[in-house]
């Protein structure tokens, strides 16, 4: 048997923040016991990790993620070896990413493809979310039958007609389906049709800059789509789930739901608490850099966006990690905006911002690991084996230095882009150390993982609903 011992740190889960040794055994969290206690004092083990004056939090739990996603005629530049490895730098010891159902094709093959993408190459755990881009009847049988195996939720798109996009129609019947099968949708919630006339339209007048991106997809626009997701869900019995949520009034219709009592909720990212449409202005193609959808808003969205985080009006916070390079993929779109392959990178930096999130007194410390690691994890189907440091658990552990200081920036980050979103920015707090299923994957601050030791995780239905 393999036994580990992290001493002295402050251990902070969802709920409660002691001064914990943890015992490790075989990859699973064994005991804790309060440090210098005799309990813990009695613990004998191969490795013993110090801790004292850290932080000693939950693997985060990335609930949004897309490694080597086909998006603009390009793929995203982080393959799951790459990503995987720059998520454990970032904290990160869980991703879900998406697998894509191609229009005429099924399920299984797209999940097939996925699993063929990831298998041997992930430095950490991953599980599947499935993207129904074709809803017919073989489709919703194949719901069914992919919920029974762990892959327990499904992206539908209210945007990109012609490519990923449902109509109303297509949507209801798949709610209706995940209302029998437990299976849980999740909603890229915005108008595309309507998007698709006010791109066409600014093109034609000339405005062909990454700034126009923001302007043509408008809040009300994800406003109106988010309030069509909720009353779809509510005519088919059937919870529901908003991805990256950017726009106050999108928050509004979400709170209104929750008031109402209904199953309903919300993801945002760090892009849309930490950056804005200041970001997209920037000038010489820069803000082809802060390209995604639904887009970065102006800056007085973001309070609309951090009091929903504290109301649990949202409940999680992904990062949508779909990187593109600037050189040769975001530049496909120099011209003409609609061009440019939509997606930030992230990963690596959403457990850091958060933590800043704390050091600015925007959420508590609780707070932090509950939309970062415990919620996600509760959301979709995969606690209390993620997201939580208790006694079964698997060891998937970060010893966090709340007093570290770091910079962001491309010349440090390891993702697979050339570019940091974050570029300049200080933080406070940084990762030290990674456990995954108790096995070092970072060790102060050294790589010390490798790929294939991330498993597949099958996941059970959410765990969330009223
Ligand atoms: N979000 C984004 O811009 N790219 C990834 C695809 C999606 O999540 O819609
Ligand atoms: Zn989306
Ligand atoms: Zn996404």
């Amino acid at each position: 048997m393999s036994r580990t011992v992290i001493r002295g740190g402050l251990v902070i889960t969802a709920s409660d923040e002691i001064h914990a040794d943890v015992l490790i055994e075989d990859g699973r969290i064994a005991a804790l016991a309060a440090t210098g206690t005799p309990a813990a004092e009695s613990w004998t083990a191969e490795r013993v990790i110090d801790a004292t004056g850290k932080y000693v939090i939950p693997g985060g739990v990335d609930a949004h993620t897309h490694m080597e996603l086909p998006f603009g005629g390009t793929f995203a530049s982080d393959t799951f070896e790459t990503g995987t490895r720059a998520a454990a730098w970032g904290g990160t010891t869980t991703i879900v990413d998406f697998a894509v159902q191609s229009v005429g094709h099924s399920l299984r093959e797209g999940l097939d493809a996925w699993n063929a993408k990831a298998d041997g190459k992930c430095a950490i755990d991953y599980a599947f979310h499935m993207i129904v881009s074709d809803v017919n009847q073989e489709t919703l049988k194949e719901m069914d039958l992919l919920v029974e195996e762990g892959v327990t939720s499904f992206k539908q798109f209210m945007a990109y007609p012609g490519v990923f996009y449902s109509d109303d129609g297509q949507i209801l019947r798949a709610m209706q389906r995940s209302a029998e099968n437990g299976g849980l949708i999740m909603m890229h919630a915005e108008n595309g049709i309507a998007i698709d006339v006010l791109v066409e339209q600014a093109l034609a007048r000339g405005e062909t800059d990454p700034r126009y991106h923001g302007e043509v997809r408008k809040a009300l626009l994800e406003a109106e789509a988010t309030h069509r997701a909720i009353k779809l869900a509510q005519v088919a019995g059937a919870p529901l789930y908003v991805v990256h949520v950017s726009a106050q009034e999108a928050v509004a219709e979400l709170a209104r739901a929750r008031d109402e009592g209904l199953n309903v909720f919300g993801e945002t990212c760090p892009q849309y608490l930490f950056l804005s449409t200041d970001n997209l202005a920037e000038p010489d193609f820069e803000g082809s850099k802060y390209v995604c959808s639904t887009p970065l808003r102006p800056k007085q969205h973001q309070a609309a966006l951090w009091r929903g985080l504290r109301t649990n009006d949202l409940q999680v916070v992904s990062t949508d990690h779909c990187p593109f390079c600037f050189v040769g993929q975001k530049e496909l779109g120099r011209g003409d905006f609609s061009k440019i392959p939509n997606g930030l990178p992230g990963v690596e930096n959403r457990m850091d911002l958060l933590h800043q999130a704390v050091v600015d007194g925007h959420i508590s410390r609780r707070r932090w690991i509950e939309i970062a690691c415990a919620t996600p994890a509760r959301m979709f189907g995969l606690y209390p084996k993620k997201g939580t440091i208790a006694p079964g658990a698997d060891a998937d552990i970060v010893i966090y230095d709340p007093h570290a200081e770091q910079v962001m920036s491309v010349e440090t980050h390891h993702m697979n882009v050339d570019y940091s979103a974050y570029e300049g920015k200080h933080v406070t707090g940084r990762v030290e150390s990674v456990l995954s299923r108790g096995e070092p994957v970072i060790t102060e601050r050294e790589f010390t993982g490798r790929a294939g030791h991330g498993v597949y995780t099958p996941r059970s239905t959410c765990q969330y609903l009223l």
